[in-house]
C-alpha cells in the first residue's frame, strides 16, 4: 500500500459516496496517462468505465483502489471501506496445481463453508475441489468474482468481468453482478468493453480517453457527441472505432479498423 493512503484520507464532502476522485492525473516516465479525472462511486449503484484501448481505464481503477498512486489530484474514500477487487488477469502457476479451494484460501483464512457460499453465489460451487488450472475461462471469471466477495465488500471493483466469456454468457455475467449488488447492497465500479451490456446494466457510465470525455446515465452518454466520436457508427470508414474487446479488429464498410486510439485531446 502506498504511503499516501496510510495517511488519514480526507473524507469531507463525500456525502454518502464510497469514493470520489477529484482532478486525478498520472504521468509515468514523462508520459501522460490520465489527466484531470473527476468521478464518484456510490453505494448500491453500478458505475462503469468505458473507453478505447490504452485510455487508462485499468490504471484509473487501480488508482481508485489505492493500488497505484496518482501524481495529481485527490482521492476521497469512505473510512473503513471494504473493497472486493477482481483484476483483469491473474497468473496461475501451471507447475504447482492447486484446487479452487486452495486458490481462494490464498488471500487469508476462509472457512470451507464460506468458500462454498461465495462459489454458490456465482453458480460454481461444484468447482471447489477441481484444480484451478483446469477450469474454463468463463469459470475462472466466476471464481475471481467469488474471491472478490469473500470480504463481504462494500464496494466491488471489477476489471473486465466478462472477458473471455462467450457472447451468450456475457449477459449472464452482467445479470449476476446486478444480483450481487442487490444482495450485498454494495457499490460496483467496473471496466468493460461490452458496450451494449454496459448501456443496459450500468447506473452511471464514465467514458474515458485519458480524461473524462463524457459521463452520466447510459442513455445520456450513448447520445453524447464525445461518445459517438469514440464509438459511434457514423464515423467514416477507416477511423478507429472501439466496440469490443481489444483483441478484435473490426471491419467497417470493408476498411480494417486500426488498433490505435483516436485523438486523445478531443476524445
Ligand atoms: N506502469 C506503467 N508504466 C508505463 N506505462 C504504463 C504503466 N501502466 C500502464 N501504462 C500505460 O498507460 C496506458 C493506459 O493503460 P491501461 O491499462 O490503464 O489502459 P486501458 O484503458 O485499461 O486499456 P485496455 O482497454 O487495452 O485494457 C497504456 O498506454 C499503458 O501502456
Amino acid at each position: 500500500m502506498f504511503e499516501f493512503l496510510k495517511k488519514p484520507q480526507p473524507t469531507d464532502g463525500l456525502q454518502g459516496r464510497l469514493l470520489e476522485a477529484r482532478g486525478i492525473g498520472l504521468e509515468l516516465s514523462g508520459r501522460r496517462i490520465l489527466r484531470d479525472v473527476d468521478m464518484t462511486v456510490e453505494p448500491g449503484r453500478i458505475t462503469t468505465i468505458i473507453g478505447p484501448n490504452g485510455a487508462g481505464k485499468t490504471t484509473l481503477l487501480r488508482i481508485l483502489l489505492g493500488l497505484q498512486a496518482p501524481t495529481e489530484g485527490r482521492l476521497l474514500r469512505r473510512p473503513g471501506l471494504r473493497i472486493g477487487y477482481m483484476p483483469q488477469r491473474i497468473v496461475v502457476d501451471e507447475v504447482m496445481p492447486i484446487t479452487v479451494q486452495r486458490f481462494l484460501a490464498l488471500g487469508g483464512r476462509a472457512p470451507r463453508d464460506e468458500l462454498r457460499r461465495v462459489l454458490g453465489e456465482v453458480g460454481v460451487s461444484h468447482l471447489l475441489e477441481q484444480p484451478v488450472q483446469s477450469v474454463s475461462g468463463g469459470e475462472m471469471q466466476r471464481i475471481l468474482l467469488a474471491r472478490a466477495l469473500l470480504r463481504r465488500p462494500h464496494l466491488l471493483a471489477l476489471d473486465e468481468p466478462a472477458q473471455g466469456v462467450d457472447v451468450s454468457g456475457q449477459g449472464e455475467v452482467f445479470q449476476l453482478i446486478a444480483a450481487l449488488r442487490d444482495r450485498y447492497g454494495c457499490g460496483v465500479v467496473m471496466v468493460s468493453h461490452e458496450l451494449h451490456l454496459v448501456m443496459e446494466a450500468a447506473d452511471s457510465v464514465v467514458c474515458l480517453n485519458q480524461h473524462v470525455c463524457c459521463t452520466g446515465r447510459p442513455e445520456a452518454v450513448s447520445q453524447d457527441p464525445a461518445y459517438l466520436r469514440l464509438f459511434g457508427h457514423s464515423i467514416p470508414p477507416g477511423v478507429a472505432v472501439y466496440t469490443h474487446h481489444h483483441d478484435h479488429r473490426h471491419d467497417l464498410h470493408g476498411d480494417v479498423v486500426k488498433d490505435v486510439a483516436p485523438d486523445r485531446e478531443e476524445c
